[in-house]
């Protein structure tokens, strides 16, 4: 870490221990621009951070770590092309998969501009194909329901967005298997006619066991019921690796692929994407990555202080390493998103989940915290007592559109959509003024408590307020707003690594548990624990294969 990276944390630092005591509210009370102050807008997207405890000089530290650590720098190394990925050596252009430009853009020496727009058309082509019902099923039924056969990054994104944008979804039902255990394909696959599924094998490597167990038991299934030559008409794949689909026997012209440069976290824009083009239909996917290419637009060229991905992350950098908050909550109010948290988690956590600068050494601060979460107004039931009254703040994101899409159609659902605004603004507020001692004991003597009962209940009715959320809220959540608010993450991720000096693009903690699962298979078929295994593996080992 430079310098001036240290002097500005420790700026941070002294900041924090000079104002601890300070009420966000007070900040409120001082300051009546407070909200101008401290939001940013891109057109009718509006990122709210003014209920954490920032100040202006906060916030002019917090540009300065940005400017020592070099983000417009790697920002812009990023966007050209550079191999940031250093530990994979690989560049990292999954924003090249939004952009519609023809200028050039070389990657070690090919231009990737028509790779992307001659798979965008394959794709485009294939699903117009399915959606039409022009290609069929092998018996000639149209395909009525598709089934992604992937994990993580190959089933995270697409089955997010797909649920996001369930109100374009005019194509074939969407399934979604991922999980080794054999419970999610059998049940999902059980109550479908093979006649009429098309399964999409999506695997970057094409080595994932998941994907090629469940894969393979889905051709089984479908090979049983309408025989080996069907397979051809029921099967597509999306990867990298175009070899190793081929050896799995789907035809050329099913295949789609993408590129090393498009992490797997960051491949829902890519081939990755088919079944939500199969869902919604290649224009509303295209507006999906116009959306995502906006926020790039605004990433590349909005100075620190206006640009929303540099905010969003200097406000995640101020909780994490200042404040030393652990995890960040993700609510979004918006049922549609309810797998946006899930999405986040890999997005985030595999990225910034690091302990190791670029250069292999230790990293000098905190890196990515716990991001997790459920949709409002369901968190609310269930773990929000612990936001307000817990004993660590948690700093909160939610996420909330003005307009519903179904608020026109009656006006008991345009009710609801005003009763979730209500409920979120009604959650940061709370969070952020709480309730003092005095206040919870004046309104038990207002509702008629005696004095006693009130001195003794009011402790636990006490809010300490002052607990930080940011709010996210945009106009409705169409393609072209998901895209933005995808992108708005992913450069947040960006921006909080750079500031730590650390590899966002690699994932290598994932690696020891997969190598070990497979040394590990034969044991569990055999029964016979080998000498290596530490004695709690052994004695696991031994419990679950005794019968
Ligand atoms: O797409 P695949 O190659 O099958 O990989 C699926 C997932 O598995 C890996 O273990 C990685 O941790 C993820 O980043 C990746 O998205």
């Amino acid at each position: 870490m430079s310098d001036k990276i240290d002097d500005a944390f420790m700026a941070l630092a002294a900041d924090h221990a000079a104002r601890k005591s300070q009420h966000v509210a007070d900040l409120f009370a001082a300051d009546p621009n407070r909200f101008a102050d401290f939001s940013v807008r891109l057109d009718d997207l509006l990122l709210d951070f003014s209920k954490c405890s920032l100040t202006g000089d906060t916030l002019a530290i917090l540009i300065e770590l940005a400017q020592a650590a070099g983000v417009e720098e790697k920002r812009d190394a990023m966007f050209a092309g550079v191999h940031i990925n250093v530990t994979e050596d690989r560049a990292v252009l999954h924003t090249a998969l939004r952009d519609t430009s023809t200028t050039p853009l070389n990657v070690d020496g090919q231009d990737v501009r028509a790779d992307v727009a001659q798979v965008l058309a394959d794709m485009a082509r294939f699903a117009e194909g399915i959606r039409s019902g022009k290609l069929a099923g092998w018996t000639g039924k149209p395909i009525t329901d598709v089934v992604n056969i992937g994990i993580g990054g190959s089933d995270l994104g697409p089955a997010m967005a797909t649920l996001a944008l369930a109100p374009y979804h005019d194509g074939p039902r969407s399934h979604y298997v991922s999980n080794v255990d054999g419970a999610h394909l059998f049940d999902t696959i059980s109550p479908l006619d093979p006649a009429s599924t098309l399964f999409i094998v999506a695997s970057k490597t094409f080595t994932t066991q998941e994907t090629m167990s469940n894969a393979a038991s889905a051709r089984a299934w479908l090979v049983e019921a309408l025989g080996e030559p069907a397979v051809g008409h029921h099967f597509a794949a999306v990867s990298t690796a175009l070899d190793k689909v081929a050896a799995f026997g789907i035809a050329p012209d099913r295949v789609f692929g993408f590129w090393d440069w498009v992490g797997g976290r960051y491949s829902v824009w890519s081939a990755i994407g088919l079944p939500v083009m199969l869902a919604v239909g290649p224009a509303n996917f295209r507006r999906f990555l116009d959306g995502g290419h906006a926020m790039d637009e605004h990433f590349r060229s909005a100075p620190l202080a206006q640009n929303l991905p540099v905010l969003l992350a200097l406000v995640g950098v101020w909780h994490r390493d200042v404040c030393g908050y652990a995890t960040r909550a993700v609510i979004p109010y918006d049922q549609h998103l309810s797998r946006l948290p899930a999405y986040f988690q890999q997005l985030d956590m595999e990225s910034n989940g690091k302990r190791v600068t670029l250069e292999g050494k230790p990293v000098a601060y905190d890196t990515g915290p716990v991001m997790w979460g459920e949709p409002g107004t369901n968190g609310q039931h269930a773990f929000f007592q612990l936001i307000h009254q817990g004993t660590s703040p948690i700093p909160v994101e939610f996420l909330i559109a003005a307009h519903g899409h179904n608020e026109d159609k009656d006006p008991l659902l345009k009710r609801q959509h005003a009763m979730l605004i209500a409920n979120c603004l009604a959650q940061s507020e709370a969070l952020m003024r709480g309730r003092t001692e005095a206040e919870a004991k004046a309104q038990l003597l207002a509702a008629g408590r005696d004095e006693d009962t009130a001195d003794r209940i009011a402790p636990h009715r006490v809010f300490p307020g002052s607990r930080p959320s940011v709010t996210l809220a945009y106009d409705k959540l169409d393609p072209f707003a998901l895209g933005r608010i995808i992108a708005l993450y992913e450069h947040r991720v960006f921006v909080e690594g750079a500031i730590w000096g650390i590899n966002s693009f690699d994932q290598w903690g994932v690696e020891l548990g997969k190598e070990l699962a497979s040394t590990l298979l034969p044991a569990v078929e055999s029964g016979t624990a080998p000498d290596s295994l530490s004695g709690s593996s052994a004695g696991l080992l031994q419990h679950l294969t005794a019968k």
